[in-house]
């Protein structure tokens, strides 16, 4: 527990129905007390505060009353307030919760009145983590509430609260305990075995290491690679020469006018991005500068962007002009984009000549690819489609996917995992047991990370430096 009491603004500042102030730590009660009065009388035609100081106030009770300064002279809001009592409390100490009107003044006021109370400002995400140090939840669980606060689409947001429940906790707790079991068979064996009894048991540990454990942590890598899309959401760039579409598709895309369209070539100079939902998938799609030679300064910078969208996009739909054939530049461009991340999208099918399309038809065989109007919609749908099969091949966040971790956390499993293969291979029969037994130890330290048991401060600050300020 901390012995000094933090407080923050809970809720977003700007002007709303109501705004929640939190205070957490040994003094959040007797700061509550001295800036809460509970009702407004009239005695003798002048408006009267009843003080509290000598109320308590009981746990988890909800409260109706105003916030003064510490002068106890003037009202800053009417408000409810509400303390619950350590351990019962999101962060395990005593919490205070005070709900004002939500402007950016007022609840300036209030918390500023708090501070003047004795109280110090909170760092970013410095609840979740007191949360932590204290116990309440592990760091799966933290990053949980990031992610959940984060996620983009409806799919991401269930895993979030999936783990923030435990779902990833659960998992690995489960894993551990079948680690920490061998291995404490193993130092049993170093202790009461004679050399050569414990052959037996090393085949036993390799069998359940190869047969049960590795299994598990590479079912639960691939489901982090198969429900990243998810958390982060499908990176799109629409590219090609100039003139050939590209805002025009984007605004199909998007179904808005989000980007100018013209005939003038080099209408796009800057990155233009919207985000659209691709059956449940969060889509960033990105419209770029037409790509070609050109001395123009700004043009340049333009197209540096538009290369750099290209070079990090997960998928780059190149557009091309169905009324006139590919160019050498346009060949080149495509050699430069991975084949399996490239949709070619042959635009202008409203006017095409089926003669130019059989032409473009070979060059851009190999690839995934089909004929489009951004001008009249014809085939947006089944471009959609196309995207989602041929790059994310189907995948659902169906089913226990959910139960998905998460790229830290996936990282350390690749390491255990790491860790753990000697075990499985021929020469661990010849091994000391001493040595079996280190690895397994060494794993079992690996997989701790990803609940962060043994609250290494330190270690974590850079998943809590992703809160904002009041979480
Ligand atoms: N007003 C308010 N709303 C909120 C939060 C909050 O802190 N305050 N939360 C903050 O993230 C989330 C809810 N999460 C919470 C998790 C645990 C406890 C809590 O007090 N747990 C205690 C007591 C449980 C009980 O009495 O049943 C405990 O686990 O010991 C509170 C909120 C979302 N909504
Ligand atoms: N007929 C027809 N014209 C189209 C189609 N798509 C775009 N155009 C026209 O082609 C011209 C260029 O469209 P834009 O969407 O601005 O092209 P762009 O690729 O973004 O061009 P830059 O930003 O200059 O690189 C405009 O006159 C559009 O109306 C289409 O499917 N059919
Ligand atoms: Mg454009």
């Amino acid at each position: 527990m901390f012995n000094h009491t933090i407080a923050a603004i809970a809720t977003p500042l700007g002007p709303g129905g109501i705004g929640i102030i939190r205070i957490s730590g040994p003094s959040a009660y007797a700061i509550l007390k001295r800036l809460f009065v509970r009702q407004l009388r009239a005695k003798k035609k002048r408006t009267h505060f009843k003080s509290s100081s000598n109320d308590t106030f009981r746990s988890h009770m909800v409260y109706h009353g105003y916030i003064m300064g510490v002068d106890r002279e003037t009202i800053i809001d009417e408000v409810l307030a509400i303390f619950m009592q350590g351990p019962k409390s999101f962060t395990r100490e005593d919490v205070v919760e005070i709900q004002s009107h939500s402007g950016f003044i007022v609840l300036n006021r209030i918390l500023s009145a708090i501070i003047d109370a004795g109280a110090g400002l909170a760092m970013p995400g410095e609840f979740t983590k007191r949360a932590f140090l204290n116990g309440r939840i592990d760091i799966s669980q933290a990053e949980a509430v990031i992610d959940l606060i984060n996620a983009p689409c409806e799919t991401a947001a269930q895993m979030a609260s999936h783990h923030l429940t435990g779902g990833i906790r659960d998992i690995v707790q489960t894993l551990t305990f079948k680690l920490n079991n061998l291995q404490a068979k193993c130092e049993a064996a170093i202790e009461f075995l004679e050399t050569g009894e414990d052959r037996t048991l090393i085949s036993d540990v390799s069998r359940e290491v190869r047969n049960e454990i590795l299994p598990g942590i590479s079912k639960l890598i691939q489901r982090q690679k198969e429900t990243a899309i998810f958390r982060k959401g499908l990176h799109l760039a629409i590219a090609g020469s100039p003139n050939v579409g590209k805002s025009s598709l984007l605004n199909r895309l998007v179904e808005r006018e989000a980007a100018i369209v013209s005939d003038f070539p080099g209408t796009t100079r800057d990155v233009v991005r919207e985000y659209i939902s691709i059956n449940g998938i969060p889509v960033v799609v990105c419209d770029t500068a037409g790509i070609h030679e050109t001395s123009d300064p700004v043009e340049c910078m333009g197209i540096e962007k538009s290369r750099n969208q290209i070079h990090h996009a997960d998928i780059v739909l190149m557009v091309l002009d169905g009324t006139r054939d590919v160019n050498a530049f346009e060949e080149k461009l495509l050699t430069e984009i991975k084949e399996d991340k490239t949709i070619v999208v042959v635009n202008k099918d409203d006017v095409v000549d089926e003669g130019v399309i059989r032409g473009i038809e070979k060059r851009v065989a190999k690839y995934s690819w089909i004929r489009v109007s951004a001008k009249t919609g014809t085939r947006i749908d089944q471009l959609k489609s196309l995207i989602f099969k041929d790059i994310v091949h189907g995948q659902q966040g169906a089913g226990d996917t959910w139960a998905a971790p998460n790229l830290r956390q996936r990282k350390i499993l690749e390491k255990t995992s790491a860790a753990l293969a000697p075990l499985t291979g021929q020469g661990v029969s010849g091994q000391p047991i001493e040595l079996v037994s280190e690895r397994l130890k060494h794993s079992l330290q690996l997989i701790g990370e990803i609940s962060g048991v043994d609250g290494r401060e330190d270690l974590y600050d850079h998943i809590f430096n992703q809160f904002c300020v009041g979480k």
